[in-house]
């Protein structure tokens, strides 16, 4: 599996830990603000009208708390909450068998929202705007359908990207939030919160250094932080100082802005294999030997968001920030 340090998958062993650093409410949960206040008032206004709180779409880039927070809705409400994603649902009756079983006011969590199939997803139709399920009785001729009820339930769609939703599922979720890349500041608390949780001393400049390299993503950091902690205790006392902290992620070829090798080598085969000029996806990915689909969910959006990457409409470019960073200078226009 996928060792480097800012991907955004899971190791086995490292989700234990993952689990214990989850914060479990609200007011533990640091940062998407917006995101946060329109849910706090949708909570409260579902728990007052002892209804089931409206359908929850989130989205946005891995590792930015989506299904940390459908964990926290559910303790909220004070609800059970079923968690299943898109490809574990592999027929209509699947997904019947977990609509069957809600309790009212349940949460059901749809993880990879994006990846349901079609015949799965009609089925998604009907339990989320009338809280029922048609399901066909017999074959042939005289096949009828039957329209089972079932208890008032909140359906938790997560995805990293939206676009990929059809209409008419994206359209019967109530609440659609976007979680949003976190501060420095806010992941530096994070940081520090973990290092508490963790048994760890941190000096606060190291936190903050570990919050600038985290590509604006607590799951980064938490790793981060996990993988500087260990060098603590090998080089030096067990403290997190500022220098044990840069020393360490200078050999996890964390760059001072986040970027890793491999963003490295993706902008600068933009740079130079093709001279500055607009790139496909397909073309960056092939040159550089990763997938397009990992660039896209994980590497390009952060790149964009600090400015380093453009999309056009003939492809990606390279801006001039990313050109001054990596020290290489801009070709003629
Ligand atoms: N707002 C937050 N405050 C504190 N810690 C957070 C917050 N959001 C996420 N985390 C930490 O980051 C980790 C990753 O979050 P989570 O698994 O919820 O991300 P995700 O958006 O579901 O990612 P993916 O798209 O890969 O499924 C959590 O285990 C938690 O420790
Ligand atoms: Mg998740």
């Amino acid at each position: 599996m996928d060792e480097r340090i800012i991907s955004a998958n899971l190791m086995m062993e490292e989700q234990a830990v993952e689990l214990s650093l989850r914060p479990r409410y609200l007011n533990e949960y640091i940062g998407q603000t917006k995101a946060k206040e329109n849910l706090t008032v949708y909570i409260e206004a579902a728990k007052l009208r002892k209804e089931a709180l409206d359908h929850v779409l989130l989205y946005g880039p891995p590792g930015l708390g989506k299904t940390t927070l459908s964990n926290i809705i559910a303790n909220e409400l004070g609800v059970n909450l079923r968690t299943t994603s898109g490809p574990a649902i592999e027929r209509p009756g699947d997904l019947a068998a977990l609509l069957t079983n809600l309790q009212e006011g349940d949460v059901l969590f749809i993880d990879e929202i994006h990846r349901l199939h079609r015949t799965v997803e009609e089925v998604l139709y009907p339990a989320m705007e009338d809280f029922a399920l048609d399901i066909m009785i017999g074959k042939g001729p005289s096949a009828r359908s039957v329209r089972l009820d079932l208890p008032p339930f909140t359906l938790i769609g997560a995805t990293t990207r939206a676009g990929q939703l059809s209409a008419p599922l994206r359209d019967r979720f109530g609440v659609v939030s976007r979680l949003e890349y976190y501060n420095v500041d806010e992941l530096a608390f994070i940081v520090a919160r973990a290092a508490e949780i963790l048994n760890v001393d941190i000096i606060g400049e190291a936190a903050h250094e570990i919050a600038l390299r985290s590509r604006g993503t607590p799951r980064i950091a938490n790793r981060l932080l996990k993988r500087v902690r260990d060098f603590a205790q090998v080089r030096g006392d067990g403290i997190i100082t500022h220098s044990i902290a840069n020393a360490a992620l200078e050999l996890l070829q964390v760059d001072p802005m986040g970027l890793d090798h491999i963003d490295h080598k993706m902008l600068r085969a933009m740079m130079t294999s093709f001279s500055g000029r607009p790139v496909g996806l397909d073309t960056i990915a092939a040159t550089i030997g990763e997938e397009s689909q990992t660039i896209e969910d994980v590497y390009e959006p952060y790149l964009m968001q600090i400015g380093f990457l453009q999309r056009t409409p003939r492809g990606r470019v390279a801006t001039e920030g990313a050109y001054r960073h990596l020290g290489i200078p801009m070709p003629e226009k």
